[in-house]
This record gives C-alpha cells, sequence and structure tokens, in this order.
C-alpha cells in the first residue's frame, strides 16, 4: 500500500536531462562500452541519453516489471535479453546496463544474473539497492518516492501557508 508518511521527489524533464547526463560524464571514466542493456520501462530515457552521450550505437532492452504503481508486486520479466548481446558479452565485450533507480534492488539482481560482468549504472539509487549500482548520481532516502516526469503533468499547487490563492 502506499505510505503516507512517504516524502515525494518530483524529477522535471530538463533536471532528468541533466542527471542523466551526469551519469554519461561520470561513465566516461569506466568506458567504452560496446553495447547498452536499457531495463524497460523506466531505463530507456536513461539509456537513450547516455547512449547519445558515449555515442554507443547498439541498444538492448530487457523488460521487467515489478510495481504496479507504488505496489511491488511479483517480479516478472516480459522480454529477455537477445542471444547475440548475450554472446556478444561471453566473448569480452563490455556491456553496460541502465535503469532509472534502483529501490529495493531486486530489478538490478535479477538483470545482474543475466549478465555477470556488466557494469550496472542508475541516475538515482536507495539504501536497500544501493549496493547492487556500479555508478549513479544522486541517493535519496528509503522512504522517498521518485515522481519520474513521464508520470507528472503539470497541475494547481496550494498555497504552502494554506487556503487558496
Ligand atoms: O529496485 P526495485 O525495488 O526492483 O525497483 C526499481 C525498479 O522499479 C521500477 O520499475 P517498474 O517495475 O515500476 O517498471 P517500469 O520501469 O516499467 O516503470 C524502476 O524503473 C526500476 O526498474
Ligand atoms: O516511479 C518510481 N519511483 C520510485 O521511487 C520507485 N521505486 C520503485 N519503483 C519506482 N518507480
Ligand atoms: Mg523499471
Amino acid at each position: 500500500m502506499n505510505n503516507p508518511n512517504q516524502k515525494s521527489f518530483p524529477v522535471s524533464w530538463d533536471q532528468f536531462h541533466r542527471d542523466s547526463r551526469a551519469l554519461a560524464w561520470r561513465l566516461t571514466s569506466i568506458g567504452p562500452f560496446d553495447a547498452v542493456v536499457a531495463i524497460a520501462r523506466g531505463g530507456l530515457v536513461p539509456a537513450t541519453i547516455v547512449a547519445r552521450e558515449l555515442n554507443i550505437r547498439t541498444v538492448e532492452t530487457v523488460a521487467v516489471k515489478s510495481y504496479d504503481h507504488q505496489n511491488q508486486g511479483g517480479i516478472k520479466v516480459l522480454k529477455e535479453i537477445s542471444q547475440s548481446i548475450l554472446d556478444m558479452a561471453k566473448n569480452g565485450a563490455k556491456v553496460l546496463i541502465v535503469d532509472d533507480l534502483v529501490d529495493t534492488g531486486s530489478t538490478a539482481r535479477l538483470v545482474r544474473d543475466m549478465l555477470p560482468g556488466a557494469h550496472f549504472a542508475t541516475v538515482y539509487a536507495k539504501p536497500m539497492g544501493r549496493e547492487l549500482v556500479d555508478t549513479f548520481i544522486t541517493e535519496v532516502s528509503q522512504d522517498t518516492w521518485i515522481f519520474f516526469p513521464w508520470d507528472l503533468d503539470v497541475a494547481y499547487a496550494a498555497p504552502i501557508g494554506g487556503g487558496t490563492d
């Protein structure tokens, strides 16, 4: 269930672009990478930005679903990593896995097992999953829900001091 004491961290498109670029900067000293694997859906946006900045043209997806809105359900792999990428990795290619965030770490654990030698990068990380990520940009507390720009709309905000404007 949604936790009423949960803090919220809304992220704008502009901020997400800047944070994803910062991730790309941090990865320049670790690469070069031969391929990117984006964890769909949330990892698609940062993976596109990172692949563009690092000039990586081979982009693969693995689709994992763990949450229905803010509720964590059973984790499901909806699309596996293609055999050609698994073969590349086995033959020594450097593969970068990208997701938007790591929370409990269950998605990261699952995908890391598919590509044990790959570098795992996320834009945001919560403490429970942080150890599973090789590179991330911003840590938020475990009781914070990150609202991504693709899940948001512009809406009226009541004045901080109460009442209406
Ligand atoms: O560390 P965890 O507790 O596993 O949570 C992190 C995962 O949860 C979200 O994906 P979600 O399953 O909501 O699917 P989506 O990417 O399609 O939004 C997010 O994009 C991460 O992939
Ligand atoms: O949009 C999201 N924000 C989060 O904080 C989160 N944690 C797991 N899955 C998540 N999705
Ligand atoms: Mg996801």
